[in-house]
């Protein structure tokens, strides 16, 4: 079993450096020595380097041993450890170990998610997975924070009555329906109007109230960002052509049910690839009800397997403790040019960037006056993982997500949210036969037996084994929550907490809302610098001048993807790393943006695991 604590931590050596995992191309030994020739003898048609080794650099390097089989690819990274922050690790408590993630904790199978659904299936993670099932707490059971209590949101399954009196009672509802259902009367946007923020644009539609008492709560909890700073074009795409196509945002919804949602032709070419993946029927038939999924160690497992995986492919070197210093051209154009630490130079024939913006112009020193980049700002979140003895102190659900509207006196530590993290996983009760809903044990079998799908307590896994993968490795679990510090807040803070201010501001927060005063069996405090970039207003516009200046500069030599470009979630990064790899082996004079304000659109029904699309 690899360690999660930091992730996977490679040792470095002086003329190369290799995983430190017992692997046969650790480029080092003897026993490699077979491998490299017959590497050498095949003709590599393509020689790339891949600089960053986190979710997205991992993923460009995967799909390029896919798609173009005989590349011999490099990765630079410039720490020990890779992942970036994806990050798992188990801790000690009293009866056993729990996990807790730094970062991301779940992943969606739908759209972008096809990809990591997929991943499952070829890294062969099916039997490490556990799949919380649409029926389960939390997928139905979100809250919002406002003003003074966790008000649970509208969901279909609460029945029209409760979720009426719930719209028309509770203060953070204000306004919510009636412009709600007077939306489709407002006007639409003047054509001058080339972005604005999200809170402008749902002000205008809807109301301010409604940004400020809910849409902030939802941004806080994917962007950690503020309502009235980010890109409302280029966060809510389709709503922002609704208003300009069909005069308002519920227009263009009825549009969309009559005739097919409408997307660009590229959205529409991915989900048609996606359609015909050769699914195991099984894990297809598993993901169907799944609305998240995640795996026994944590998503950290994702990255371990695709490591492993790239170092048993032969043709990927690992390059860590090696941060790139500089990128050029060849004076011929016809390589690149990747210059580390120390002064060693590579050319290549292509190079992807999984670099942050800032990383890439810092080491870009030949873009002169201009940066390469036009500057994207990026938002620190401090994540404080708790565990407490005294099992389910917080209601069932999710977690919660707090609203910018929420009063000084009841968020005084400026939290975005707390994540209820047992609701994700399992719990060895579970596990236990008599405490399932199922009573017919015979049925289950005769189901697992057919290939069915079976859900146990509103989980299910790949063939619902005898015995089922759990997180959390204890005798009695007890609760488990994630309290998501900083985002905006902080920004332009000189400084930001240490990890004993951390857990003060966590614990007054979990106090504060839940009542929770008990002292944590466990904590872990974990500061994730600009991990989550923000696209302001303007963010298309920047988009397309970064493609301009990458095209003139490196003439399609180097592309890049990563978290800043269409999507901050894992998926959106397999996304881009899958997008700037077809783009490679289509041999198109590419930047990984060419996509940009595409204009190509078509209308396509949803798709999700396991249901066809239907082109129209
Ligand atoms: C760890 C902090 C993160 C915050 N946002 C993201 C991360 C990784 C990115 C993100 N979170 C969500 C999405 C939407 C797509 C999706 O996969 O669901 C994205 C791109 C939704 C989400 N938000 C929270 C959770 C548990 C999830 C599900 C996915 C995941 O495991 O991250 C909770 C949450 N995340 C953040 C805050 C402030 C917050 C508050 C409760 C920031």
């Amino acid at each position: 079993m690899l360690q999660h604590g930091n992730g996977l931590r490679l040792a470095s050596r002086t003329r190369q450096n290799c995983l430190a995992l017992p692997t046969p191309l650790c480029y080092g030994s003897n026993a490699n020595i077979k491998g490299l020739r017959r590497y050498a003898t095949q003709q590599a048609t393509h020689n790339v380097a891949v600089l960053g080794g986190g979710i997205t650099g991992l993923a460009s390097a995967y799909y390029l041993t896919k798609e173009l089989p005989r590349a011999r690819i490099t990765i630079y990274e410039a720490s020990d450890r890779i992942g970036g922050w994806l990050s798992s690790k188990r801790v000690p408590v009293k009866d056993g170990t729990i996990l807790f993630e730094a970062g991301p904790r779940t992943l969606r199978p739908v759209s972008n998610g096809v990809l990591s659904a997929r991943l499952i299936q070829e890294l062969d993670l099916a039997k490490d997975a556990i799949f919380p099932q649409d029926s389960s707490p939390a997928a139905r059971n979100r809250y919002v924070y406002y003003p003074d209590h966790l008000v649970q949101m509208p969901h279909p399954s609460y029945g029209i009555a409760e979720n009426l009196w719930s719209l028309m009672t509770e203060p953070i509802f204000k306004t919510a329906l009636i412009s709600g259902l007077t939306e489709i009367f407002g006007n639409a946007r003047s054509s001058d109007i080339q972005d604005e923020s999200v809170g402008d644009f749902f002000s205008r539609r809807l109301s301010k109230t409604v940004v400020d008492r809910i849409l902030s709560a939802v941004l806080h909890g994917i962007y950690a960002g503020d309502a009235w700073q980010l890109s409302a074009k280029s966060l809510f795409p389709s709503l922002w052509r609704n208003e300009a196509n069909a005069g308002s945002i519920f227009a263009g919804v009825m549009k969309s049910r009559a005739e097919g949602i409408e997307m660009t032709k590229r959205e529409a070419d991915f989900l048609h690839e996606m359609r015909s993946y050769p699914w195991d029927p099984l894990l297809e038939g598993t993901l169907k009800r799944s609305t998240v999924f995640t795996f026994k160690d944590g998503l950290g497992m994702l990255v371990d397997r695709m490591a492993r995986y790239l170092l048993e492919h032969g043709s990927v070197e690992f390059k860590t403790s090696t941060p790139v210093e500089d990128i050029s051209l060849s004076d011929d154009r016809s390589s690149i040019r990747i210059t580390s630490k120390g002064g060693q130079a590579h050319d290549y024939a292509h190079a992807i960037s999984s670099l942050s913006p800032a990383h890439l112009n810092l080491v870009n020193k030949n873009a002169g006056p201009r940066s390469l980049i036009p500057h994207i700002p990026s938002v620190t979140v401090m994540t404080v993982n708790l565990y407490y003895r005294t099992p389910d102190l917080n209601p069932p659900g999710f977690g919660y997500v707090i609203p910018l509207a929420t009063p000084f006196e009841n968020n005084p530590e400026r939290a975005l949210g707390v994540v209820f993290d047992t609701a994700y996983s399992p719990s060895p009760k579970d596990l236990d036969a008599s405490n399932w809903q199922i009573n017919n044990i015979e049925q289950l079998k005769q189901a697992r037996e057919n290939g069915q799908l079976v859900n146990v307590n509103d989980f299910a896994w790949y063939n619902m084994p005898d015995k089922p993968v759990i997180q959390d490795d204890v005798k009695e679990r007890g609760t488990k929550l994630t309290v998501m510090l900083g985002g905006h807040w902080w920004n332009d803070w000189p400084s930001f907490p240490d990890e004993q201010e951390g857990l003060a501001l966590a614990k007054g927060v979990v106090q504060r809302h839940l009542n929770i005063t008990e002292e944590p069996e466990a904590f872990s405090v974990n500061l994730q610098a600009d991990c989550i970039p923000q696209y302001t207003v303007g963010h298309e516009q920047r988009l397309k001048t970064a493609h301009d200046n990458l095209s003139r500069q490196f003439k399609g030599r180097l592309r890049v993807a990563g978290n800043w470009m269409s999507g901050v979630g894992v998926n959106d990064c397999l996304r881009s790393a899958y997008d700037v790899v077809r783009g490679l082996k289509a041999g198109r004079d590419g930047t990984g943006l060419e996509q940009v304000g595409t204009t190509e659109y078509v209308r396509l029904k949803p798709v999700k695991v396991g249901k066809k699309a239907e082109e129209q």
